[in-house]
């Protein structure tokens, strides 16, 4: 699990070398004391204000069941739309399906804009692989 707050330019706070390991037990290499300094609220929730840290962590649990669901349902939407593509090409179909995949582009772009655009691209293409 990735447990580096990132700044944000997208790199992260700490040097590699005092990164957690990746398996949750202790790092390989001991903290610097400046790091240890900055203590484990901070290096979990990017900042050192309790309340703050707090209500993020509280945050977080949500994020990590949402984020949960949203795999959960990605994986079934793509095995979803294979058994589709499957289904139909057994029956003399064709592979893909032009104006519903123009729907569901739509249909996406006009819920969440130009990002829901490439969503929806990659939605489909999760479905039915690379053209
Ligand atoms: O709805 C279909 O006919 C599908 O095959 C599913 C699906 C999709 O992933 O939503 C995939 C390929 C088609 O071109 C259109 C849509």
């Amino acid at each position: 699990m990735m447990t580096d707050v990132m700044e944000q330019s997208g790199g992260p706070t700490r040097p590699k070398a005092e990164q957690p390991a990746v398996n949750g037990s202790e790092p390989a290499v001991p903290l610097s004391p400046t790091a240890e300094a900055a203590g484990p609220a901070e290096a979990r929730t990017g900042t050192e204000e309790p309340s703050a840290s707090a209500r993020i962590v509280q945050i977080r649990e949500r994020i990590d069941e949402i984020d949960h669901a949203l795999i959960t349902l990605w994986q079934e939407r793509a095995a979803l739309s294979q058994e589709v593509g499957v289904t139909r090409m057994a029956s003399g179909g064709t592979r893909l399906v032009l104006s519903r995949e123009r729907e569901i582009l739509e249909r996406f772009r006009v819920a969440l804009g130009a990002d829901g655009t490439q969503l929806a691209l990659l939605l489909l293409r999760a479905g039915r692989g690379p053209l």
